[in-house]
């Protein structure tokens, strides 16, 4: 039987004596526990009244409509990360940077909740983060540390909140699948060193959003549906599930590729995630796992960032196919 492993004894093992590793551990697990919380709330689904309710009329930084379990888990992951060496938190649900312990070595940027328009319909949603070293002296502002290419991310990973809590997590050492066992209260390693198979007959994509496209992904979705007739030469599935780990989490299990191209509508010039705590931590997963995020066709990691909301069209998952769409381009 193989060795039963807590995320605590992972961490402790990866982080050793280094103290900046530590505060890089310390991080990880206060996010994974802050999400067995909200996890819990879920899982209440109606029992749970609002969670789904718009709060207030403004929409968050990056335009979208702030609902009540939005803001909850942000509030959440702000106190939780108040006990670690976390110095400041860019946050979806915020405009500015958040200060948390100013004396802190890392900075985090956080997706608090993802697929918000998934919370009243029992369907998984998540949290995302991303994890940077942050240095007072060597850093102009806290923001100069977070507007970084994604290549510097020390560590990354997301929370998906479904029949399984589940924590996919890289240290920068490949990529790891932790699942939480709610009688032990604690999370296990299931997946060690995950790889994405190379290659796939399976895409996601709002297709809904179909007559909005531009060429080049209205020609690969195209020659997808031909199927074994087309170009091809193999019949396609499709998979959407609407909240971004739920459809990253089943590409980390048998590969695939999620697709949110930029398309014509207003709002849509740079597709819909966010590079900081949507596209980067994912993209960061994907390459640990031997797959490949572009924005369809430059790596998501080389990107320079200019707004802390900045969003930008994302493609990840099996590499061949990453690379099959970077050609329609
Ligand atoms: O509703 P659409 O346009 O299909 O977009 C769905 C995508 O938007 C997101 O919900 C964006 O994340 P948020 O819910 O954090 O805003 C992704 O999780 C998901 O893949
Ligand atoms: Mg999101
Ligand atoms: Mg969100």
């Amino acid at each position: 039987m193989s060795e039963i492993v807590t995320l605590q004894a992972y961490l402790d093992r990866w982080a050793g004596t280094d103290a900046g590793r530590k505060a890089v551990a310390g991080a990880v697990r206060t996010i994974a526990t802050t999400g067995v919380g909200i996890a819990d709330l879920v899982a209440r689904g109606p029992l749970e009244e609002g969670l789904a309710k718009i709060r207030g009329t403004d929409p968050n930084a990056g335009g979208d409509a702030q609902k009540e379990l939005d803001v909850i888990a942000e509030e959440r992951i702000v106190t939780a990360l108040k006990g670690t060496e976390v110095a400041f938190l860019a946050s979806e649900e915020s405009e500015e940077l958040i200060p948390v312990n100013t004396s802190g070595r890392l900075v985090v940027a956080v997706d608090p909740l993802d697929g918000s328009s998934n919370i009243d319909t029992n369907v998984s949603v998540g949290t995302i983060y991303s994890i940077l070293p942050y240095d007072a002296a060597a850093h102009a502002n806290p923001a100069a540390a977070v507007m970084r290419t994604g290549s510097h991310q020390v560590a990354a990973g997301f929370l998906a909140y479904g029949p399984a809590t589940i924590l996919v997590s890289t240290l920068g050492e490949g990529t790891q699948v932790f699942v939480y066992d709610r009688d032990k209260a604690d999370f296990f390693l299931a997946r060690d060193q995950v790889e994405i198979p190379a290659e796939t007959k399976e895409y996601g994509v709002n297709q809904s959003n179909v007559r909005q496209w531009h060429a080049p992904m209205a020609a690969y979705i195209a020659d997808c549906l031909a199927g074994k007739d087309g170009p091809r030469a193999k019949d396609f599935n499709m998979r959407w599930v609407g909240s971004m780990v739920a459809d990253a989490f089943r590409i980390f299990t048998r590969g695939g590729v999620y697709v949110y191209p930029s398309d014509k509508r207003k709002g849509y010039e740079n597709g819909r995630l966010r590079l900081i705590y949507e596209a980067n931590p994912v993209a960061f997963l994907t390459e640990q796992a031997k797959g490949a995020a572009t924005d369809g066709k430059t790596r998501i990691l080389d990107i320079v960032p200019h707004h802390i909301h900045q969003r930008i069209p994302l493609v990840f998952g099996s590499k061949a196919e990453v690379e099959k769409i970077a050609s329609y381009y």
